[in-house]
C-alpha cells in the first residue's frame, strides 16, 4: 500500500511579471485506503497541488513522495511513466475520446499502459458496472451525459489499479442522490483496493464522507 506525502512543496505559475506564488512550503499526506478530501476556496491552487500529486508539474521546491519515490527527482520520461502505470486521473471533463464507447475507453487506457487489453474486457464490463453504468457499456463518450461520463473516467482509472487516484471534482455535473453514492463508491473503493485517494471538492457531501482532509 502507497502513501502519497508532500514536504514543503512550492509551486509558482506563470512567466515573468505574471509568476505568482499558488503553493508555499505545503506539507501534506494521503494515506492509502482513506478517501482524503482537498478543500478550500476557488483560486487556492487545489488543481495544482492535484497536478503536482500526480506527476503532472514539477514544483519548484519540496520532495512529492509516492511510497519511496520522490516525484518531483524524476526525469521527464520517468514522472510519464508513473502517471501511466501509478497514478489515476480523474479530471472535471472526464477526459474521453468522444467517438468510443464507454466499455472501449477502459481498453484503449489498458492499451496505453501496456496491458493486453483483449483479455480484459469482461473485467472492463465489470468495472462499468461497479459505477452503474452496466447499462452504457457500449455507448459512445459523446452520447453519455456529464455524470456519465466522469464515472466512465473513473472506472477507467480504477480500472487500471493505481496506487494513486486523483479525483477533481467528481460531484460537480451530478444531482444530489448521485452526489451521495458516487460519493461513497469512491470511498468505499479506496478502502477496499487500498489506494491513496485524493479529491478536489466544494461539495460538503464529499468533504464530510471524507476519511482526512487537506485544507488548502
Ligand atoms: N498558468 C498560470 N499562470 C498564472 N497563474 C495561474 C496559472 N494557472 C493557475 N494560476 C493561478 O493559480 C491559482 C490556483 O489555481 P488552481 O486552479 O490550482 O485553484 P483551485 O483551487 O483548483 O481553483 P478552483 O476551485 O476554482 O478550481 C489561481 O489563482 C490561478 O489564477
Amino acid at each position: 500500500m502507497t502513501e502519497l506525502t508532500l514536504h514543503g512543496v512550492s509551486v509558482s505559475l506563470g512567466r515573468g511579471d505574471a509568476r505568482t506564488p499558488v503553493l508555499r512550503a505545503v506539507d501534506a499526506t494521503c494515506a492509502p485506503g482513506v478517501l482524503t478530501a482537498l478543500v478550500g476556496p476557488s483560486g487556492s491552487g487545489k488543481s495544482t497541488l492535484l497536478a503536482v500529486a500526480g506527476a503532472l508539474l514539477r514544483p519548484d521546491e519540496g520532495r512529492v513522495l509516492l511510497g519511496g519515490t520522490d516525484l518531483a527527482a524524476l526525469t521527464d520520461a520517468e514522472r510519464a511513466r508513473v502517471r501511466r502505470e501509478r497514478v489515476g486521473y480523474v479530471f472535471q471533463s472526464g477526459n474521453l475520446l468522444g467517438g468510443l464507447t464507454a466499455v472501449e475507453q477502459l481498453l484503449a487506457a489498458a492499451s496505453v499502459a501496456g496491458r493486453p487489453a483483449r483479455r480484459l474486457r469482461a473485467a472492463a464490463e465489470s468495472a462499468l458496472a461497479e459505477v452503474g453504468l452496466a447499462h452504457r457499456l457500449h455507448h459512445r463518450a459523446d452520447r453519455l451525459s456529464g455524470g456519465e461520463r466522469q464515472r466512465t473516467a473513473l472506472a477507467r482509472a480504477l480500472f487500471l489499479e493505481p496506487d494513486l487516484l486523483l479525483i477533481d471534482e467528481p460531484t460537480a455535473a451530478v444531482d444530489r442522490t448521485q452526489a451521495a453514492a458516487l460519493t461513497a463508491l469512491i470511498a468505499t473503493t479506496a478502502k477496499q483496493r487500498g489506494c491513496a485517494t485524493l479529491v478536489a471538492t466544494h461539495d460538503p457531501v464529499v468533504a464530510e464522507a471524507a476519511g482526512a482532509t487537506i485544507a488548502r
